[in-house]
């Protein structure tokens, strides 16, 4: 094929994955590969000029929005794209470009997050929100007013009587994204493929009361002709967007050039904390008197640079496909992959979920397959790439019996799930004891897989609720490999602990199936109690908010089997708490209470301390200020502890920290006490 040809080729391909990615939100490619394909356009058409065209997917933002069920709009001033870049480097050959053009390198930046949602611009007039348009193809714009109005954070009424355009990025929250997706899921529908997908899908469809639903949020961080209200820095502008009424990340910072490298590390550790996604940061010149002289190119402004951090998708091979027995028998094939690097960890599996998937994508051993992992859930096979077979592809058989126990297989009724039936399956045993120890269950420390699966080898574990005859085991749990005498201490005194722990974490630890964490709390609300739960009808379990068909049968199906009421009353006999505490109403212990995480936790990732903070009602803070009442402080913690010891707020080790939760007394009542005791503001 000639080069011109190519270029053809290549628009064609460009607009077509421009369509799928904003149009339709299914991705057809990973973000790399297409920024690589764009990339190869510019280069051609650049040694072409000849063949120009100013409908190239090169000078466009976007995708054509034609056929599309919103009004369209046309923008005051064209939505932009943003020139990115992956290296340090870029943005300093940006800022030497800045500095030849304006003659002068006294240049001030600033720096914030960039949200990886889907742009909005906001039209107020007299403070009254008239209009909201997407970006479209930066020209012309969908209006998805209505839509706008049911997320919460936006407000219809500015505080100021003034008209003005403001720009932002609407998102899902990643718990909201992790929510919805564990309904979804449980409901046998389609769990969406990252927090921007289930965001744009959720704006741009036309009932309302699906968004109302939905929770989005918004952050805002562009008003239009700042300079007419005579606003000098975008800086300043960001907070009179926030005077106005509109929230921002509140995450930005104005700086010189040579402190770049030091403001990206530094907002690279404080995206890790936030319950929003990120895809980068951008770094834009000040001065907005600047921006009419340096100007736009077709598709970004000259005075903004985006610096990205590594893709979340990518593109790999399946050497095989494995079984896994799951705690309930159901067999799930998993993707062995060829290792490679996904947002910053190694990956080498991948679920398959179950063999109608694999049908349906069509998965066989060898592929090449696109990749995703989002919001720390575990990767996902998006599709296979099937332009890159070779012939040489094998299909995955469908088993008959289970890899670890033999028992023919069986398929229930209507679903599609292959399921080990066998009751004395060793593997379902094992799959179950992980998970009732596991951290979001009974949280019992140091049961790994290796012990679990010795006693039940030894026969020492027969059923769940052997874990609580342990204490019995002490000489065979000790000379056990790399069991030495103080961890096994530890051992016992965590499932010894666990006998408290709260109603919600044991429903879920019963691994009722379609039950999760989001699922078991709003058991634990509306049953009180064990025995309530298990004479819940149907009919009842239905009226619950957010408790469906499928999750219903599920729950009576669990309480009908003998067996599960003979484990229930075992485990009441070992001292299982199995009511919701009346004393701090489950889950409020830190209601009205803020945290921080700083430096290097050993036991917990941010997100998971940020989890169990919400989970128990408190807020998570992303700065240290004066509305700070604890800090965790990790290992290597540096300026925050800092601040926070100047301050007095109170500081917690990780132990200090997990003390505090585990110890069901109201937080107030504790700390006026450990003020009372030590005159000082540190824990125990
Ligand atoms: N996989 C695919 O098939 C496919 C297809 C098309 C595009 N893409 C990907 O989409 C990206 C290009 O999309 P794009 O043109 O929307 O650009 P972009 O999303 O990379 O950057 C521009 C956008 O960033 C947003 N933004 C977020 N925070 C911001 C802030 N603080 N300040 C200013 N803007 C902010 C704005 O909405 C702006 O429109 C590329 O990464 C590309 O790989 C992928
Ligand atoms: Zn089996």
């Amino acid at each position: 094929m000639s080069e011109k040809d190519k270029i053809l080729k290549l628009r064609k391909e460009i607009k077509r994955y421009n369509y799928y990615y904003y149009i339709k939100n299914e991705p057809l490619i990973s973000d790399t590969e297409f920024d690589k394909l764009l990339k190869e356009l510019e280069v051609l058409e650049k040694k072409y000029p000849e063949l120009k065209d100013e409908n190239s997917p090169t000078n466009k933002v976007g995708s054509s929005i034609e056929n599309n069920k919103f009004k369209k709009v046309e923008h005051k001033k064209p939505m932009l794209s943003l020139s990115n870049t992956y290296n340090t480097q870029d943005i300093l050959d940006f800022h030497n470009r800045i500095v030849k053009f304006i003659e002068s390198n006294n240049i001030e930046y600033t720096i914030e997050m960039k949200l990886d949602g889907l742009s909005i611009t906001l039209i107020y007039e007299n403070g009254e929100l008239i209009q909201a348009l997407t970006r479209g193809d930066g020209i012309i714009g969908e209006d998805v007013t209505e839509n706008i109005l049911q997320i919460k954070s936006i407000p219809k009424y500015l505080k100021e009587n003034i008209s003005v355009e403001v720009r932002g990025e609407v998102v899902l929250p990643i718990s909201e994204f992790k929510k919805l997706n564990e309904i979804r899921i449980n409901n046998g529908e389609e769990p969406f493929a990252n927090p921007r997908n289930a965001a744009s899908g959720t704006l741009r469809q036309l009932d309302k009361e699906i968004v109302k639903s939905r929770n989005l949020d918004a952050y805002f961080y562009f008003l239009v002709d700042s300079d007419k209200y005579n606003i000098n820095s975008h800086f300043e502008s960001l907070k009179v967007i926030e005077k106005l009424g509109l929230k921002t990340t509140k995450i930005y910072k104005k700086f010189k050039i040579n402190e770049v490298e030091k403001y990206i590390k530094k907002f690279d550790e404080i995206r890790k904390n936030l319950d929003y996604e990120t895809d980068g940061l951008v770094i834009k010149v000040d001065n907005i008197n600047l921006y009419n002289i340096l100007g736009n190119t077709t598709k970004s402004p000259r005075w903004a640079i985006a610096y990205k951090f590594p893709a979340k998708q990518a593109t790999t091979k399946i050497n095989n496909v494995t079984l896994q027995v799951g705690r309930t028998g159901v067999i799930t094939p998993v993707a062995e992959l060829e290792e490679i690097e996904l947002s910053g960890s190694l990956i080498k599996r991948a679920s398959l979920h179950n063999f109608e998937e694999i049908k349906r994508k069509d998965i066989k051993i060898g592929d090449t397959v696109f990749i995703e992992k989002a919001a720390e859930i575990i990767p996902q096979v998006v599709k296979v790439i099937k332009e890159l077979r070779t012939g040489n592809e094998k299909n995955i058989e469908i088993p008959k019996t289970c890899p670890a126990c033999g028992s023919k297989l069986i398929k229930e009724n209507g679903l599609v799930a292959l399921k080990c039936t066998n009751n004395n399956c060793s593997a379902k045993l094992q799959r179950k004891i992980e998970y009732f120890v596991s951290r979001d269950a009974m949280n019992i420390d140091g049961l790994g897989g290796k012990i679990i699966e010795k006693f039940i080898e030894i026969g020492k574990l027969k059923n769940i609720d052997d874990i609580y005859t342990l204490h019995n085991y002490k000489t065979e749990l000790i000379s056990l490999e790399k069991m030495g005498e103080k961890s096994v201490e530890n051992l016992l005194t965590s499932i010894e602990n666990s006998k408290n722990q709260k109603y919600e974490k044991v429903i879920y630890a019963l691994g009722i199936p379609f039950v999760g964490k989001f699922t078991a709390n709003i058991l634990a609300k509306h049953s009180k109690n064990i025995d309530s739960l298990i004479r819940m009808s149907k009919e009842e379990l239905l009226e619950i908010e957010n408790i469906g068909e499928k999750i219903a049968d599920s729950i009576v199906h669990f309480f009908k089997n003998p067996e599960n009421i003979k484990l229930i009353d075992r485990l009441k006999k070992y001292g299982i708490n199995f009511t919701i505490s009346s004393k701090n109403n489950s889950n409020n212990i830190f209601e009205g209470k803020t945290f921080l995480a700083t430096g290097s936790l050993k036991k917990y990732k941010r997100s998971e301390i940020r989890d169990i903070i919400e989970n128990n009602g408190g807020k998570y803070l992303s700065t240290v200020s004066k509305n700070l009442n604890y800090l965790i402080a990790g290992e290597k913690a540096g300026s925050k502890l800092k601040k926070a010891k100047e301050m007095n707020i109170t500081i917690l080790s990780e132990k200090e920290f997990e003390n505090l939760l585990n110890s069901n007394t109201n937080i107030n009542k504790e700390n006026d006490s450990i003020q009372k005791n030590t005159g000082q503001k540190t824990l125990f």
